[in-house]
């Protein structure tokens, strides 16, 4: 049924509408330009009629949803037929509003239990909640064939309640979570007074109740990330969210692993489990394939592997191409300890060469990718490592036979293994998970990501949720094939994925947060964290001394702070002093010990000496030659990024005071930029500290085989 204009009126309406049809549950109307649907559920059943000189008008109150209400006017029409015309349009409506509160009597309670399934959800809603929740909202009107639209005109009250869930979904469920957290700290006081040896503080409670399925806590030295690992397990069980067995921790090392298996050392605890990821990457192969993989002596023996890369290198140069190359590239590129002269051969057996071809083997090796694939990845001006890497690849192949041929696998096969029994099995089911939490997050290597995702992202079932604890500030195994940009990308990388931090350090006093906080952050690439020490003091706690100054200091500890510990920290093991055993004998009243930095993360003391802090040491003037260059992440736009990291790992384990000890007429360039950026250090070296030309950097092959975890 329609009303328009004739052809006269139209021609004076001009833009105006001029035409309205009645359809099904609709009125189209018409203009020059435009074709405009009104669906019954945005009208509001009026229709005002007015006369003019020459022809009548009508106007619709039209309000689309969620905005004010707008008139839409219909101009030209025959006076005599609008009247009865807008008394149709009426009935209409009111016919099809009738027919649709009929049609929606069964759904609204069944939208209104819709809604209270959101009011009484209980627990932190994670992001997949709202979304399956969205899916049933929408099945069910898509069942009764109903719009929203019409929910809207027609169930306002229960519209006003889905419409945020529907818009805005992140805020509604960021709000709703917010009020849930607030009551749940307020029912779980006492608990999270005494769950540790301190009461924790309001973020570490947010961050145990945070539980997105992907979460990551970023913070930095001291801040209580373990502390808020451990308290999370013990709220996951003790508000019965889960069983013990359901919670999985791991840990990069086995040292790492029997500390947090200590802290949770409580009866009620018991059944949580702590592993290595290689030691879970065990159990996903024997629970998932009910095989049990067998480690080849070659990942685990040093004696064997010697053996196997004498062999395999003298196999390698009975073969003239390979022989002419390695000649050449030893002519042209010594490597330090291996003689030039004379028969390779003989060099077969050689230590520094088996340290120079396994530093790339293996990092070849855990790349978990085809030596084709690697070498596609290398640029083809990299001349060098495209030689290396054809230098190395027959070891790489001869280690692989030797593993088939014994059925073993290495620690590196073991995770990619691992990985793809999960992909295969999409997911993890069967090894009864809900919980997996990480520490020291910021050393994960790709291949530990990929069986992390493998496990914790399956779209099959509802796999388990991952929270990860870490610092991109301490990521110090970059050699060994961590990424710290996996840290950095966290978001990037997992769907629903949240960071949140803690801004308050505990172990060290605001004056080493001064300078540690400050140096690390010379380096743009660092994330922005606020570091707030707890413990605030005004005089200095750094101090530059010089190099000999060790023994004086120890006495001053030990006269002062009976019972106090001491770690004395090297940038490697050559670095301990020579003096460490008479020192230990002659200062009984407190505990020294050594450790290398690496050794030492994790761990806090009274006091820390950090040695040999001379040029060219500390930081190690490492070059890496151009495969391990090529194989690593890329940090070369800034100068000593690693090392950097591994400065401040050292400064903010101690707990009171800091002694950089360093050779006034060596010393490291990092002493020169503490002095020369007028941090806030004592400086004991005098005035007369030597500007020596940095170090040239030599090639340095760190032992990379020897990685933290050590299955
Ligand atoms: N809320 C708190 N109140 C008092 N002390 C705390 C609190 N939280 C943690 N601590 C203490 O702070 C120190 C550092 O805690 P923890 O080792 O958990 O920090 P972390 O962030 O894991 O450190 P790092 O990254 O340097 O290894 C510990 O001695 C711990 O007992």
């Amino acid at each position: 049924m329609k009303l328009a204009a004739s052809r006269l009126a139209q021609w004076f309406v001009q833009g105006e509408h001029f035409s309205i049809t009645l359809d099904k549950h609709c009125l189209k109307l018409e203009s020059k330009d435009m074709f405009e649907t009104v669906p019954f559920a945005l009208w509001d059943g009026q229709c005002r009629i007015e006369r003019g000189i020459f022809w009548g008008r009508m106007t619709l109150m039209v309000a689309p949803m969620d905005e004010p209400a707008r008139g839409i006017t219909i101009y030209g029409l025959s006076w005599w037929k609008l009247k009865g015309f807008a008394e149709t349009l009426a009935a209409a409506h009111q016919a099809w509003l009738s027919n649709q509160t009929t049609l929606l009597k069964p759904i609204e309670p069944l939208l209104n239990n819709l809604v209270d399934e959101l009011n009484d959800f209980s627990g932190y809603m994670r992001a997949d909640v709202v979304r399956q929740w969205q899916d049933k909202f929408h099945k069910t009107l898509n069942d009764y064939q109903v719009s929203l639209a019409v929910i809207s005109a027609i169930l306002p009250a229960v519209y006003q309640k889905v419409r945020p869930w529907l818009e805005v979904p992140d805020d509604a469920r960021e709000a709703r979570n917010h009020r849930w957290m607030e009551g749940t700290l307020q029912t779980w006081q006492s608990f999270f007074d005494t769950v540790e040896s301190s009461p924790l503080n309001p973020s570490q409670r947010r961050a145990v109740l945070q539980d997105e399925s992907h979460n990551l806590l970023l913070a930095g030295a001291g801040s209580g990330k373990t502390s808020v690992l451990v308290a999370r397990a013990r709220y996951l069980v003790e508000s019965q969210q889960c069983e013990p067995s359901e919670i999985l921790l791991l840990a990069f090392g086995r040292k790492a692993a029997d500390e947090l298996k200590e802290r949770l050392n409580q009866p009620e605890m018991a059944g949580v489990r702590v592993a290595t990821f290689h030691g879970f990457a065990i159990e996903i192969i024997k629970t998932l394939s009910g095989n049990a993989p067998s480690i080849s002596p070659l990942a685990t023996e040093d004696a064997s592997r010697s053996a196997f890369l004498t062999q395999a290198l003298a196999e390698m140069w009975g073969i003239k191409a390979q022989l002419n190359r390695w000649n050449k590239y030893l002519a042209e590129n010594p490597i330090s300890g291996v003689v030039t002269e004379g028969e390779l051969a003989e060099q077969a057996h050689s230590e520094k060469l088996h340290q120079w071809v396994w530093r790339r083997a293996s990092l070849i090796l855990q790349q978990s990718e085809s030596l084709t694939k690697l070498k596609q990845k290398i640029s083809d001006d990299d001349k060098k490592a495209l030689t290396e890497l054809a230098m190395v690849s027959p070891v790489v192949k001869a280690y692989h036979t030797s593993l088939k041929a014994d059925s073993a696998t290495d620690f590196d096969m073991l995770i990619t293994e691992a990985t793809k029994i999960l992909r295969r099995k999409q997911g993890g089911d069967a090894l009864g998970l809900r919980f997996v939490m990480v520490d020291e997050y910021q050393d994960i290597s790709p291949a530990r990501l990929s069986m992390l995702e493998a496990l914790c992202t399956s779209n099959k079932s509802s796999p388990p949720s991952l929270f990860a604890v870490g610092d991109d500030w301490q990521a110090i195994y970059r050699f060994t094939g961590a990424d710290v940009n996996l840290t950095t990308g966290f978001v990037e990388r997992f769907s629903d994925g949240k960071v949140t931090s803690l801004d308050t350090t505990y172990r060290f006093n605001n004056m080493i947060g001064e300078v540690a906080n400050r140096f690390i952050q010379q380096n743009p690439a660092q994330l922005e964290k606020s570091l707030q020490s707890v413990k605030i003091q005004k005089k200095k706690a750094v101090t530059i001394s010089p190099s000999g100054s060790g023994q004086t200091i120890l006495a001053d500890i030990a006269a002062k702070h009976q019972g106090a510990s001491v770690l004395v920290i090297g940038r490697n093991h050559h670095h301990k002093p020579d003096d460490f055993a008479q020192w230990q004998s002659a200062f009984p009243a407190i505990s020294i010990s050594y450790q290398t930095v690496h050794a030492s993360k994790g761990r806090e003391a009274d006091f820390v000496l950090i040695c040999q802090v001379n040029n060219g040491s500390f930081p190690t003037s490492v070059r890496q030659e151009a495969l391990v260059d090529a194989l690593l992440t890329d940090e070369s736009g800034i100068e000593y990024a690693e090392e950097r990291r591994l400065f401040y790992v050292a400064l903010t384990r101690s707990k009171q005071s800091v002694w950089i000890l360093s050779d006034s007429q060596n010393p490291s360039p990092f002493v020169h930029e503490l002095i020369e950026g007028e941090y806030p250090v004592f400086n004991k070296l005098g005035r007369k500290v030597a500007r020596n030309p940095v170090n040239e950097p030599v090639v340095i092959e760190q032992d990379n085989a020897k990685h933290q975890e050590d299955g």
